[in-house]
């Protein structure tokens, strides 16, 4: 029996996140028990605390790391851990810097082989800035390579933010993308609302689930075969070289994680200052704020240079992780202190 396994792609802050907690409904409606598997750069597991606090699937988490570089070893040990809370379907989220053809790879290792078939691969755009990623990150062209090979492996493009941004715009998206992708069906969403439908179509509680050679119907790129996993051309497969190039892209790529108790002096506006400050290196930061004169924990996520703020029910130590490329850790955390 194969499990099916859907991979959510997508730079960071793009929308992953929001469009699991809704995979999470549809699924519970549906009577699946659904397996996640999170993937984070950060140590600490901010997603994880999200989706712990929304409902009762079956979770691994893989923190500290990329699962196409670092954490790569460990991404088949986590499956097969997961495998074991006998899920209906697997959803593996990924870090924003991940390429999800490496997934595809990785699913076709002699222990998961037989027992998982990938469904589809969705990737999820920011689309304020998707047209701009090749200018923000001009610098580091491995990462480039790797945002568009999100939008060129996935079955399914979800272009989300579409609140924030004018229909000409999302019309040049449409464009540019359908250039690197012909095929995958483009949805536009805010809040990450998509239709559900055809990612969960055919997959039953408890029954026998889609195999491989007619998952292929659901997915144009298909689950690579052992056979095809020598071959460095295929498209889901990355050679030596290219995992190499990867490697070298993802390890300017830093997380650093800051304390999230603030003094007496500091506020929101304070908090957003700071992201302002540093939105040059920042890609991306997310954590949990305690201001003391509120006596309330906040889930601060800053996402495509706007920060989003909402009372959390966290109760652990509070935290920050920030993200950015060449982060120049001392400079940041220095600046910080000056609001704890
Ligand atoms: N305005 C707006 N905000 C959104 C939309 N979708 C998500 N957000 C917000 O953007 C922030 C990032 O969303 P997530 O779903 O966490 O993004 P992600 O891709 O999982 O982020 P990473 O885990 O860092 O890769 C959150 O604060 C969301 O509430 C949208 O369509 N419009």
């Amino acid at each position: 029996m194969q499990i099916p396994v859907i991979v959510l792609s997508g730079f960071l802050g793009s929308g992953k996140t929001t469009l699991l907690l809704r995979m999470l409904e549809e699924a519970n409606q549906r009577g699946l028990q659904p397996g996640i598997l999170m993937n984070e750069l950060g140590k600490q597991d901010v997603d994880g605390m999200i989706l712990d606090g929304r409902g009762g699937a079956a979770m691994e988490k893989l923190l500290d790391g990329c699962v196409c570089c670092s954490k790569k070893s460990e991404l088949a040990g986590s499956l097969v851990l997961l495998l074991r809370k006998k899920p209906d379907v697997i959803v593996i989220e990924l870090t924003g810097v991940a390429n999800p053809e490496e997934i595809a790879d990785a699913l076709t290792e002699p222990e998961l082989i037989g027992s998982l078939a990938l469904r589809q691969i969705v990737t999820v755009l920011d689309a304020e800035y998707v047209l701009d990623y090749n200018s923000i990150f001009s610098s580091d062209r491995q990462l480039v390579r790797t945002l568009r090979r999100q939008i060129e492996t996935a079955d399914r493009l979800i272009v989300n933010k579409t609140d924030l941004v004018t229909p000409s715009l999302l019309q040049k998206i449409e464009k540019t993308v359908r250039k690197m992708n012909a095929r995958a069906p483009i949805a536009f969403t805010s809040h990450s609302r998509a239709e559900l439908a055809p990612l969960f179509a055919g997959i039953k509680p408890q029954t026998p689930a889609v195999p491989a050679s007619s998952a292929l119907r659901y997915k144009p790129l298909q689950v690579v075969s052992p056979s095809a996993i020598s071959k460095a051309s295929s498209p889901h497969t990355a050679g030596t070289e290219q995992l190499h190039e990867h490697n070298r892209s993802y390890s300017r790529v830093r997380t650093l994680t800051l304390p999230g108790r603030l003094a007496e002096s500091s506020s929101q506006a304070s908090v957003e200052s700071f992201m302002r400050r540093w939105k040059h290196q920042l890609l991306r930061a997310k954590g949990y704020i305690v201001f003391p004169r509120k006596q309330q924990t906040y889930l601060m996520q800053y996402a495509g240079k706007r920060t989003y703020w909402e009372p959390a029910a966290y109760s652990g130590e509070p935290y920050v992780v920030l993200i950015g490329i060449d982060l120049d850790e001392a400079a940041l955390a220095d600046a910080w202190n000056a609001l704890v």
